[in-house]
C-alpha cells in the first residue's frame, strides 16, 4: 500500500480572538483522500479552525501548510490559487435567494473561468445531477426542502472540481435520513472528485460512517486531546477520557454509534 501523502499540515497553531485564546498547540496532519473530522464540544473553536484553514482568519501563531507552503506566509495571488482549489459548504448553505439553482451553481464558473455560457450550462447540469438535483435548474432556493438546498449549495461548492471540500456542520437542520444521504453523497464526491474532505461536526453517526481521520478540540484545556481515526480512538486504551466520553455519548461503552 502507498504511504499516505500529507495534504494539509497544522503546526503549533494558536487561535485567538484578541487576547482570548481559544486553542493552542494544535498539531495534526490531514492526508490526501481523508475524510477528516474536526470534533469537540460546543464553542471549543471548531468553526474557527476551519476559518483558519480556508483563509478567512489568520492564526495567532503557528502554520497551516498546503503541501510544503505555509498558507499564511504566501502572497495574495498564491493564497488565491489555493483557495480556488477549495469548495466550502457553510452551515446555512448560503445560496442567493434571488437566483435559480443554475445561476447559483454557475457563479464560481463565471467568476473564475473563461468558459463559454454553453459550457457553463452543461457543467451546471452535470454538478446538479451529481447531487441528485437533475431537472431543478430553474428552481429558486425557497422552492426546495432544507436537504435539497444543502445539496444545491454542495453543487455550487463542487463547481470548480475542488481538491479540498470543507463542510461546517453539514447535517445541521437535517432529519436523520437526509443526514445519512448526505454522508453517502460526501463519500461519493470524495471518490469522483478525488478530494480531501474536512468536516466540522458532532454527529456521531456521521463520524463513524465516513471519517478516516480527526482532531478533537477541548475547551477546558484549550488544546487538542486526540488525532486519528475516530473508530481507532474509540478502541484505544490510551484515548483521553474526555474524548471517550464524546465518542460514546457519555456512556463510556466502546461501541460504534450508527444512529
Ligand atoms: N468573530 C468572533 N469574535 C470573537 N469571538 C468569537 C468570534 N467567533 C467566535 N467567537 C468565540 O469563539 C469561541 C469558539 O467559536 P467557534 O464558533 O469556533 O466554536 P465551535 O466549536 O465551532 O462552536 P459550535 O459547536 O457551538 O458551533 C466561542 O466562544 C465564540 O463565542
Amino acid at each position: 500500500m502507498n504511504s499516505p501523502v500529507p495534504a494539509i499540515t497544522v503546526r503549533d497553531l494558536t487561535m485567538a480572538y484578541g487576547s482570548f485564546v481559544l486553542q493552542r498547540d494544535l498539531n495534526f496532519t490531514i492526508y490526501e483522500g481523508d475524510i477528516f473530522i474536526i470534533m469537540g464540544g460546543s464553542g471549543c473553536g471548531k468553526s474557527t479552525l476551519l476559518r483558519q484553514m480556508i483563509g478567512l482568519k489568520p492564526p495567532a501563531t503557528g502554520s497551516v501548510c498546503y503541501g510544503s507552503a505555509n498558507f499564511w506566509e504566501l502572497d495574495d495571488e498564491q493564497q488565491a490559487s489555493i483557495i480556488r482549489k477549495a469548495g466550502v459548504l457553510y452551515q446555512s448553505g448560503a445560496l442567493w435567494s434571488s437566483m435559480t439553482l443554475a445561476e447559483n451553481v454557475a457563479l464560481p464558473l463565471q467568476h473564475y473561468t473563461d468558459l463559454t455560457p454553453a459550457v457553463i450550462a452543461e457543467l451546471v447540469t452535470f454538478k446538479l445531477s451529481l447531487v441528485g438535483l437533475a431537472g431543478f435548474e430553474e428552481f429558486y432556493p425557497a422552492q426546495l426542502s432544507g436537504g435539497m438546498r444543502k445539496r444545491a449549495a454542495l453543487a455550487r461548492a463542487i463547481a470548480m472540481d475542488p481538491e479540498f471540500l470543507f463542510f461546517d456542520e453539514p447535517s445541521a437542520g437535517l432529519d436523520p435520513i437526509s443526514s445519512r444521504n448526505l454522508d453517502q453523497l460526501i463519500l461519493e464526491l470524495r471518490e469522483s472528485l478525488r478530494a480531501t474532505v474536512i468536516i466540522v461536526t458532532h454527529e456521531l453517526a456521521s463520524i463513524y460512517a465516513i471519517a478516516t481521520n480527526s482532531v478533537f478540540l477541548d475547551s477546558n484545556s484549550k488544546t487538542m486531546l486526540a488525532t486519528g481515526d475516530p473508530k481507532t480512538l474509540l478502541q484505544q486504551e490510551s484515548t483521553h477520557p474526555t474524548v471517550l466520553q464524546f465518542l460514546t455519548r457519555g456512556t463510556g461503552k466502546r461501541e460504534v454509534c450508527t444512529v
